[in-house]
């Protein structure tokens, strides 16, 4: 475990992760197209790649060799929860063969009462794959390092109920990433991710101590990227 840890951190740090993201109905919603969306992005220098649902993930593995990031967004019922929320979609991600794999931990109830520390548990006895934690606040990350995660990312900052008033649509939350960094970054590297729009931002992070930089919708989302020029056109 130790040496795959360290030979993916190697592979990752200091460099760009794309997220080649695409769920129903967006057009790009099938294996071959992430391919080609995470094939594109490894062509401009991506270092690692950030993918959803285990169909995604197992087809990237099998045909590239750059570390990936999987995750399985499922909502369920009764939690707000939905990135890897429960075992069962830890499981299928295991299954997938992704060498890291990102969960929600921030401290919100998990569907079926499953904490946090059942599914790190499972993560460690079943697999050993590296375990990134998804965070909203400062706390979240450092009960994430003292739980043993081996990355903590910002996704989730402003994606929480009560992180929401910090949401700034135009950035990142640069505030967390440099608390965090100061807090567990010694000890646990911290990945910014979340609104990171402009390549000045993502040096940016780095140059706050990030260990590496997701950027995903400013890349791998065109229909975004179009709205956001026929929004400009119709002011
Ligand atoms: C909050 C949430 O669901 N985040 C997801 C996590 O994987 C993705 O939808 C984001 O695209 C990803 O985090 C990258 O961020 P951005 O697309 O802003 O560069």
């Amino acid at each position: 475990m130790e040496e795959k840890k360290t030979t993916v951190l190697n592979q990752l740090k200091g460099g760009l992760i794309v997220s080649c993201q695409s769920e129903p109905p967006e057009p790009f919603a099938r294996p071959s197209l992430i391919l080609a969306m995470a094939r594109a992005a490894l062509m401009g220098g991506a270092v690692g790649i950030r993918a959803n649902l285990p169909r995604n993930v197992r087809h990237l593995v099998k045909k590239l060799d750059v570390p990936i990031i999987a995750l399985y967004k499922k909502k369920h019922e009764n939690s707000d929860v939905f990135i890897t929320p429960t075992i069962r979609e830890l499981k299928a991600l295991i299954k997938s063969g992704a060498p890291v794999i990102a969960l929600d931990a921030t401290q919100r109830e998990r569907p079926g009462g499953e904490r946090l520390e059942d599914l790190i548990h499972f993560g460690r006895m079943h697999s050993n794959c590296l375990l990134m934690a998804d965070v909203s606040t400062v706390h979240e990350g450092v009960e994430a390092a003292r739980l043993g995660f081996d990355l903590i990312g910002t996704t989730l900052a402003g994606y929480t109920d009560y992180t929401a008033h910090r949401f700034d649509p135009q950035e990142p939350d640069f505030n967390l990433l440099k608390e965090l960094v100061g807090e567990v970054g010694d000890q646990t590297p911290v990945i910014a991710e979340g609104r990171i729009w402009q390549p000045e931002q993502a040096k940016q992070c780095l140059d706050l101590g990030a260990f590496a930089v997701v950027v995903g919708t400013a890349i791998t989302r065109p229909w975004v990227l179009t709205a956001r020029f026929v929004q400009a056109l119709r002011v």
